[in-house]
């Protein structure tokens, strides 16, 4: 999302030894007297040396102070409704009201403290040193013949970005090559995934939605098909809540365990869209139209032991248990002759392929008109502004 004002040059970078610097003279210059126009200055600095992107709302709350410190109150006419980018913008903007400069330079200068600061803590990562190399939005290990895919967004709750999306299909594709027997899906954190981040539908320049539209079809045509192709066993490990398209696709893995805290989640029709990776095909079969109809139509949440009882989840287990007991059984089956698993795999699989394929296409299609309807602009609008929430 590009940003204007000191937000627009963000660029991660510079050494930790820097940026500590920098964050202890901010928060010094944290006085009685309030920030200076050189403290200004230089947290606008220090925000281009953040290496963690903070996320789109605060750029935005960033955006909004840097507004209002140079410019004042917001008096400008609302962008129109498919200048999504710059409504956001201008809404920030406008939610300040009155504020002084003073106290909006101040507060902006406060922020950037408290970023650079946490920033600087969260320079040590717990799976830094296995991470496989090549990977920005996922952790990807391999050990005892599993190759695991973590999807790493936690504090967006493994929201699927779309270079997210890519690493995914990238990282399958190497462990469809790979020496591994079983391959693993998993979230960091207390989420699996809330599924696609939905700042997907706000990149968007005006003008361009029709053909954005298409592109981001022809991403969720390729991202559905990996795994309709996907020769080898695939197991998704649930730790947490799933929502969309995390959960929709789980009717092409071959095993789905879950902790009993997570919960599956597709509020498609809330979100003015329409189910997608093949959920359409897949949900009926596993669990009966009338249990399909009610999650995929009426986006009803279920429970891990919900999930279970209707066939979507192989198995459950209590949380403070769940990756032990998980990992110990997902060893025991690595073991398993490798060849006879996969062309079992494969003919399960293969029957189902063209239905798969046409189904994901016909999906897709109709996804693409929904992202271009004002009940689906709308939705997004909502969850960014903070009036909705699932
Ligand atoms: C191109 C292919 C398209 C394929 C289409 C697929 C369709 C779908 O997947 S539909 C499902 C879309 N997902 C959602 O609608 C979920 C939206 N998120 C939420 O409702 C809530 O965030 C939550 C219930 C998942 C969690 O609520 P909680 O209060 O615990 O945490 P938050 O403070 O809301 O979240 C923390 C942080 O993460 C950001 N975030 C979470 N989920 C998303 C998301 N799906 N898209 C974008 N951003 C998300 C949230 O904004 C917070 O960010 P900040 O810390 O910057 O405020």
């Amino acid at each position: 999302m590009a940003l204007a004002g000191a937000v627009r040059c963000w660029r991660p970078g510079a050494g930790p030894s820097s940026l500590q610097m920098q964050a202890l003279s901010l928060h010094m210059s944290k006085t009685a007297m309030g920030a200076s126009q050189k403290d200004f200055e230089s947290a606008m600095n220090q925000v281009k040396l953040l290496k963690k992107d903070p996320g789109n709302e605060v750029k935005l709350k960033l955006y909004a102070l840097y507004k209002q410190t140079t410019e004042g109150p917001c008096n400008t006419p609302r962008p129109g409704v498919f200048d999504l980018i710059n409504k956001a913008k201008w809404d920030a903007w406008n939610a300040l009201g009155n504020l002084p400069k003073e106290t909006a330079r101040q507060n902006y200068v406060d922020l950037v403290s408290d970023l650079s600061s946490s920033d600087s803590s969260s320079q040590v990562k717990p799976e830094t040193d296995r991470k496989q190399p090549g990977y920005e939005t996922l952790v990807v290990t391999s050990e005892d013949s599993i190759t695991k895919i973590m999807m790493n967004r936690p504090a967006k709750k493994n929201a699927l970005t779309i270079q997210m999306y890519r690493e995914i299909m990238l990282a399958l594709e190497a462990a469809s090559k790979d020496d591994s027997t079983i391959i693993v899906l998993t979230g960091n954190g207390d989420y699996y995934s809330s599924g696609n981040d939905l700042m997907n539908f706000m990149n968007t320049p005006p003008g361009e939605m029709e053909k954005e539209a298409k592109n981001g079809a022809i991403l969720l045509r390729d991202f559905v098909g990996c795994f309709i192709d996907f020769p080898k066993p695939l197991v998704a490990v649930i730790n947490g809540p799933a929502v969309g398209i995390s959960v929709t696709i789980l009717g092409l893995f071959d095993l789905v365990y879950a902790s009993d805290r997570a919960t599956f989640h597709t509020p498609f029709t809330h979100l003015g869209q329409s189910p997608e990776g093949c959920s359409s095909y897949t949900f009926p079969k596993i669990m009966g139209q009338a249990k399909a109809a009610e999650m995929l139509m009426f986006g009803k949440k279920l429970t891990a032991r919900e999930a279970c009882a209707q066939g979507l989840v192989t198995e459950v287990f209590p949380d403070s248990t769940f990756q032990k007991e998980v990992w110990t059984r997902l060893k025991a089956y690595s073991k398993l002759p490798r060849n006879a698993l996969h062309i079992s795999k494969q003919s399960i699989r293969n029957l189902e392929k063209e239905k798969l394929h046409a189904v994901n296409a016909e999906e897709n299609s109709v996804l693409q008109e929904r992202w271009l309807s004002d009940e689906c602009m709308n939705a997004v609008m909502s969850f960014f502004s903070r009036k909705a929430k699932l």
